[in-house]
């Protein structure tokens, strides 16, 4: 990945360029706007970090032109200056983040590999797209799964009420994508959409992330900064791995939600804040209020709606579509329009458990389109894993008994589901009925 940097002092352009390659991505740098724009229309540059001052010039105004030329990549910004309407100018201006300095490796680490991989999501060209070019992308917002379609007939409804919205899923299964898609379908959607990654951060930094705090409020605090609630000022607050959120934190949470105020950190006036919330989680949060590791208030303020994105495994007759659109995209990008996958290959993406989930399998597409040779992608152009399976002689087009092919595909779905219910779920059947079944097939 391609990242450009743009500032006037050329110590921070030194240490941030040798900062993004000891990541592993290349890095470009740029001291004024002239420079900056020659770049991104010459080179195929995939994100960009931007300092607010460009000596006399501002790098806000330079992110307008950027954005009126339809140059779309993703803009972090540099805000040195502690104020809110510096961070929401940015986000206004068509930054797509900031950071406010000082930063550390770690933080622009985060952001690069956040920006790398939705790279795909987004499918928004670096350069100047000629007008008229279909926007491809790899999302998908449609479902052949009945417990899907429901999903998403909720969300959209949802999506423009004020409700606050909890999602649920497995790593991989979406959340943080359906959380832009409601943003995007909600009255909010020209203001920021803003996400706080709760475990990625002590509790101090988290909740100075999230709230702002005082100079001298703890150890490192060398500054007044405004957090990320104010920052999404009247816009969406995604709260991603809600799950994981201190416990020390959870009443200022409930207080945000329900009286809508805040306290910065070491501060005692009490601000208000107009956020709509969407928090994700992959954990099972009912068992973690049970655990008491979670205030139960605060969860039930949080699930006033709550949207199941399910596992892959559980959406079996969307493997083929999902996986198809990846291909399409990535044929797309590759200037091969006719690849696609061969009956094997297809039988291959339907028989495997997607443990990683959407996220996977379009790192699997995308692997498979770039390792065949030709327009046909076979079962040797995926990773080994999704080959390694017991090779079972019974399988539909075989001769065997119907019954027996019943039996192995609930013994195959039992293997891989994590309770009954879910078994039950993915077959269609009522739980009882396979509790019946498996009793029966001398599997229980
Ligand atoms: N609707 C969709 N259509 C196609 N691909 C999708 C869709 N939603 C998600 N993906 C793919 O899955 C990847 C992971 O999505 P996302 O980050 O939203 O998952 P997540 O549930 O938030 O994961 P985590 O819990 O690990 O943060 C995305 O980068 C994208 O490639």
């Amino acid at each position: 990945m391609n990242v450009l940097i743009v500032d006037d002092e050329k110590n921070i352009l030194e240490t941030m360029a040798a900062t993004v390659t000891s990541i592993g991505y290349q890095a470009f740098t740029a001291h004024n706007p002239r420079q900056a724009m020659r770049q991104l229309k010459e080179k195929d540059i995939h994100a960009m970090f931007l300092d607010m001052r460009l000596g006399k010039e501002s790098g806000l105004d330079f992110l307008k032109s950027v954005r009126n030329e339809g140059i779309q990549l993703p803009a972090i910004v540099f805000t040195a200056y502690s104020s809110v309407e510096s961070a929401i100018d940015a986000l206004k201006s068509g930054a797509t983040d900031y950071i406010q300095k000082p930063f550390y490796p770690k933080d622009i680490k985060q952001m690069l590999d956040r920006i790398h991989e939705d790279r795909h999501v987004e499918a928004v060209p670096a350069k100047t797209a000629p007008a008229g070019t279909k926007k491809r992308s790899t999302i998908l917002f449609e479902s052949r799964q009945e417990s899907v379609q429901k999903t998403l007939a909720v969300a959209e409804k949802a999506a423009s009420s004020e409700a606050n919205l909890l999602i649920l899923g497995q790593s991989g299964t979406g959340k943080t994508v359906l959380a832009r898609h409601l943003h995007s379908l909600s009255s909010r959607s020209q203001e920021p959409f803003v996400t706080v990654n709760c475990p990625s951060l002590s509790r101090d930094l988290l909740e100075s992330e999230l709230f702002g705090h005082m100079k001298g409020a703890f150890t490192g605090a060398v500054s007044d900064t405004w957090g990320k609630v104010a920052a999404a000022n009247k816009g969406t607050l995604f709260l991603d791995e809600i799950g994981e959120l201190p416990q020390e934190i959870q009443p200022k949470l409930l207080r945000l939600l329900q009286e809508k105020e805040y306290e910065r950190v070491g501060e005692t006036q009490t601000r208000s804040s107009n956020v709509r919330v969407i928090a994700a989680t992959n954990r099972n949060l009912e068992a973690e209020v049970e655990a008491g590791r979670f205030r139960v208030d605060l969860y039930y303020r949080l699930k006033v709606i709550e949207l199941s994105l399910p596992p892959l495994v559980e959406r079996p007759s969307d493997i083929l579509p999902l996986a198809e659109n990846y291909l399409a995209y990535f044929a797309g990008e590759s200037k091969r329009p006719n690849l696609h996958f061969s009956q094997e290959a297809q039988n291959t993406l339907l028989e495997y458990g997607w443990p990683g989930n959407l996220r996977e399998m379009r790192n699997v597409v995308e692997r498979a389109s770039i390792l065949s040779e030709n327009d046909e992608i076979g079962p040797h152009h995926l990773p080994s894993s999704l080959q390694e399976r017991e090779e079972s002689s019974i399988r539909p087009g075989h001769s065997v008994p119907l019954a027996r092919l019943e039996e192995e595909h609930i013994r195959l779905i039992l293997e891989k589901a994590e309770s009954l219910e879910q078994a039950a779920r993915i077959l269609e059947i009522d739980t009882a009925t396979l509790y019946r079944k498996r009793k029966r097939m001398g599997l229980a």
